[in-house]
């Protein structure tokens, strides 16, 4: 029998970071010379210091005449001084021969050296040459138009300090100075392994309960983007003879990450095998942190050997809680400054007592500053890091937050982007359609999918520009007008055709109609169905049609059109109630039922807003008519 190894002892977030911390030395790795074109996004190891002067000697910074300003004073438009020239040229390049006394000039260009006896330089533009002759019809002053050798960066002079990551402009300043390799912190190699049967590479073919490896691909740019090297070794399968061969590969890199077989169910495997470490091994194994509780933390011999948890969410926030901070030391780079700003809670939100919960939040700008919509699609999503703009952190002993409530949101990147049209409500493909038409002509858009009523919501309280909604009025039938209040319009949308997604062929559904089709559902017991979420539009259509029965499957409450869909196809449900058009998409028979609207509602205070036009214009125009058409939407005419 297997032994379960429990969570024996879980430690706060700071504690594990201190134990994993502790047996690391948090330092660059050691330095290397690079190339400088191979030096982009690398840190520098050593200040350096200028080996010469730039300029390197006295330059003239425009096309003119090189001169003692002296000889110029006085001069005027219609006062001309009158000088000799010499007979050189000076592009750029030539060394001069002629020195420049007074009353005598050099013809110099751009970049050119300066003459000895020199001391400014007239424009062009200010002269007539005349024969031999020179008129200057500006005076000018001593060190015009010149600059002095060693003004940009003088001989010895520190221009770069070590730690700093070089960027185009600091290979610039490298190259004007001569160098042709530069000393940088060597990247730190990390090894990346997912482990898991069901995980596949993307490319592959996808069987069925499997699920394509995202989390290498994220960890592996991240690590990038640290400044350390990804090397990718693959999938492991759930089988401690590869898993331990994997380890022993690992560890021939400067730092090992797993992900998957962290917590204790059947075929988590990674951490027995990482168990086998000492000096001194597993520092921390089950973190008071949520998400990401099974995270576990070995160091051995200086190394540092990670198994992440396998949801990508839990994955990618545990990496940068514990991993990145080592990885930024390892390449030398400074440690993140972390940018807080405020925000207020546009809803409830519960939370696990006794976890240190951190929450994704999508920021949208309001009259009173920002609100912090909760992304959470839970630990399992791929998408809710990729759309969050910074989370909230919950304490461990808050169960509640109150709609209202102010929170600090630590962003995720570099500073806000703002949007210039906010959509929140329903999750529609052809208002996906709508968005890239907008986005390509140059708009920003934030787009949040919290459902029919937190759309009418958010636009109520005007933190939204747009809200798609389709929510039917069940006292009269009649979709999202009956639902406005005088402070929203209602932009005319299209109509969706909701109806009894089943299998092609199944008799108990084929060739009937929606009344006929429940009435043999319900005649065969076996028959289950699957719901959806209380509060849908959907949801009502489906308690409608059932009269107050609730078959087998009625407890089962998606959340989407897809969901209903895949359990159909997949023979988890026979039936479910979807739009048309994903019936089509998995090859579903589809018996109409009803047509919902799917409309637009706006804050009349913002009608006039620019994007808000270009959206109502959009929609009116033949191009978006064809193409939600084509999606299967009814346009009014
Ligand atoms: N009885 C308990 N069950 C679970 C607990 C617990 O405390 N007690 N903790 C839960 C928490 S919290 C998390 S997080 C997960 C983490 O579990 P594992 O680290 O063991 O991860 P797996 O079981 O291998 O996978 C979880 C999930 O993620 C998918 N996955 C795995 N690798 C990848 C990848 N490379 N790319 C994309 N997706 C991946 C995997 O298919 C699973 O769906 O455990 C809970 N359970
Ligand atoms: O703590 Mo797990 O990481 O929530 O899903």
């Amino acid at each position: 029998m297997k032994t379960q190894s429990q969570f024996l002892q879980v430690l706060t977030r700071d504690e594990a970071e201190r134990r994993f911390q502790e047996h690391l030395r948090l330092a660059p790795l050691g330095a290397e010379s690079v190339p400088l074109h191979a030096a982009l996004g690398r840190v520098l190891a050593a200040d350096v210091a200028a080996p010469i002067d730039v300029p390197g000697f006295d330059r003239s910074n425009v096309d003119g005449f090189a001169l003692q300003a002296a000889d110029t004073w006085g001069a005027m438009e219609e006062e001309a001084r009158t000088l000799s020239l010499n007979t050189e040229t000076l592009a750029p390049g030539i060394v001069p021969a002629e020195q420049v006394r007074r009353g005598v000039a050099t013809t110099i260009a751009t970049g050119g050296m300066l003459p000895r006896g020199a001391d400014a330089v007239v424009m062009v533009e200010h002269t007539d040459v005349a024969g031999e002759q020179l008129e200057v019809r500006r005076a000018i002053t001593v060190g015009e138009n010149v600059s002095y050798a060693g003004t940009d960066i003088a001989r010895g002079e520190t221009v770069l300090r070590a730690g700093v990551p070089l960027s185009s402009r600091e290979i610039g300043v490298l190259a004007a100075l001569g160098l042709a390799e530069v000393s940088v912190h060597r990247r730190p190699r990390v090894a990346i392994f997912s482990t898991g049967n069901e995980i596949v590479a993307p490319g592959k073919p996808l069987p069925t309960g499997a699920v394509y490896d995202s989390n290498a691909a994220i960890i592996s740019a991240a690590v990038e983007e640290l400044g350390g090297q990804a090397v990718r070794l693959g999938v492991i399968p759930d089988d401690e003879v590869a898993l331990s061969e994997a380890l022993a590969t690992g560890l021939q890199y400067d730092a090992v990450v797993f992900s998957g077989g962290t917590s204790k169910g059947e075929g988590d495997l990674s951490y027995r095998v990482v168990n086998a470490l000492n000096d001194p091994g597993i520092v921390a194994h089950g973190v008071a942190l949520k998400p990401g509780k099974p995270i576990c933390l070995a160091v051995t011999d200086g190394k540092p050997v990670v198994i992440l948890p396998g949801f990508p969410t839990s994955a990618v926030f545990t990496f940068h809680e514990f991993l990145a901070p080592v990885i930024r030391a390892f390449a030398g780079m400074p440690p993140q400054r972390r940018e807080h700003v405020a925000a207020t809670l546009p809803m409830r939100i519960n939370s696990e007592r006794g976890r240190t919960e951190y929450l994704l939040v999508g920021l949208v700008p309001t009259e009173d500053g920002l609100s912090a919509y909760p992304m959470g699609k839970g630990s399992g999503s791929v998408t809710t890091f990729s759309g969050a703009d910074g989370f909230i952190t919950i304490d461990q002993h808050t169960e509640i937050l109150d709609a209202g409530d102010p929170v600090q949101v630590q962003l995720l990147g570099k500073g806000l982007d703002p949007a210039d049209l906010i959509f929140i409500g329903s999750h529609c493909v052809g208002l996906d359609w709508l968005a890239g038409e907008l986005i390509r002509a140059g708009i920003r858009i934030k787009s949040m999918s919290v459902g029919s009523s937190g759309g009418l919501m958010a636009a109520k309280r005007g933190e939204c520009d747009i809200a798609g909604i389709h929510l039917m009025d069940p006292a009269t039938g009649v979709y999202n007008t009956p639902l406005l209040t005088p402070a929203l319009t209602l932009i005319p949308g299209y109509g969706r055709m909701q109806g009894i997604v089943h299998r092609i062929g199944d008799p108990r559904f084929e060739g009937r109609d929606a009344a006929a089709a429940i009435a043999a559902a319900a005649a065969d017991a076996d028959c289950t169905m699957v719901n959806r979420n209380a509060g849908s539009g959907t949801r009502i259509l489906i308690d409608r049609l059932l009269g107050g029965a609730q078959p087998p499957g009625y407890g089962v409450q998606t959340k989407s059109h897809n969901a209903v869909a895949v359990a159909v196809a997949q023979k988890r449900a026979d039936w479910g109630m979807a739009i048309d058009t994903v019936a089509q998409q998995y090859g579903l028979g589809f018996i109409p039922v009803q047509e919902e609207r799917y409309d637009f509602v706006v804050p009349t205070a913002r009608l006039t807003r620019e994007p808000v036009q270009a959206f109502m214009r959009l929609l009116q125009s033949a191009p978006a008519k064809a193409a939600l058409g084509k999606l299967g939407f009814r346009i009014d005419a």
